[in-house]
């Protein structure tokens, strides 16, 4: 079957299909199929283990030791928990790393602005908070004009309110951009909150999908908000009082 990530969009922002990867004989993702339409935010859940960050990296182009098909757009990009950044670089020039040309640090203000860090652009990484790196890292996928932004649990390691902010921060970003997202993520709510259709992974496969229909902005005091979350917990094999981990 073909393997190609590289292929640009045609009617999918990503197209999977008979995807299998392997690690020692043991496949974790086996024969997974997934669509994911130009502009749409899916969120990708799945009980620890499952293959969700494995799956990222494939689609990230990062792993390319696999059987099946993965079409992404060229224009992508990621960002992870941990926001990777250069301690010897500055802000703006973290945010510049790898792009091909030379661009001029006015194209990293603008992703600073963007995110609401032009005030930190000369700023040394070491000197930014939890959120402010995260958003830094933001930037830096928003350099790229992705079409594709894959993000792997991207607020997983800030506080409450600095995680909310966050979640808004990629709510706006989103809408403004018109780029389709996949976020990996534990958090059932963040997924009802942010996606257009919350997808489970398990066995190696999409196991289950959801669609959210809740319009937006959205309330979490919705009362369809909470249905949605407890059918999304039970698919995870959570009772509803505790959350997915
Ligand atoms: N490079 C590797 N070599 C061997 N096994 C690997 C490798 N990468 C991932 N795995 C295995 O593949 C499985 C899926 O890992 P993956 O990180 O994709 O899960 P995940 O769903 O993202 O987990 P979590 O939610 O805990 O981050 C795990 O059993 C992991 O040990």
């Amino acid at each position: 079957m073909a393997t190609d990530v590289h292929r640009p969009v045609t009617g999918h922002a990503v197209h999977v299909e008979g995807l299998t990867r392997s690690f020692d004989g043991r496949a974790v993702i086996d024969d997974l199929r997934l669509d994911i339409a130009p502009g749409e935010f899916v969120a990708l859940l799945g009980r620890s283990g499952c293959g969700k960050s494995t799956l990222l990296r494939i689609l990230a182009g990062l792993d390319r030791d696999i059987k099946g098909t993965a079409l992404v757009p060229r224009r992508r990009a990621v960002a992870f928990q941990a926001p990777r950044l250069m301690p010897w670089k500055k802000v703006w020039r973290n945010v510049l790393l790898g792009l091909p040309g030379r661009p001029g640090r006015a194209v990293a203000e603008r992703a600073l602005d963007e995110v609401g860090l032009g005030h930190r652009i000369g700023a040394w990484p070491k000197t930014l908070s939890g959120g402010e790196a995260q958003r830094a890292s933001l930037a830096r996928a928003l350099v790229r004009e992705p079409d594709l932004l894959l993000l792997d649990e991207p607020f997983g390691a800030l506080d409450a309110l600095t995680r909310i902010k966050a979640q808004q921060l990629v709510g706006e970003l989103w809408q403004r951009r018109g780029c389709a997202v996949l976020l990996v993520t534990h958090d059932v709510e963040e997924a009802v909150l942010l996606a257009d259709r919350v997808l489970v992974m398990d066995g190696g496969r999409i196991a289950h999908e959801q669609r959210i229909d809740l319009g937006r902005p959205r309330e979490i005091t919705d009362p369809r908000f909470a249905g949605l979350r407890a059918g999304l917990l039970e698919r995870l094999g959570v009772g509803t009082s505790a959350e997915a981990a």
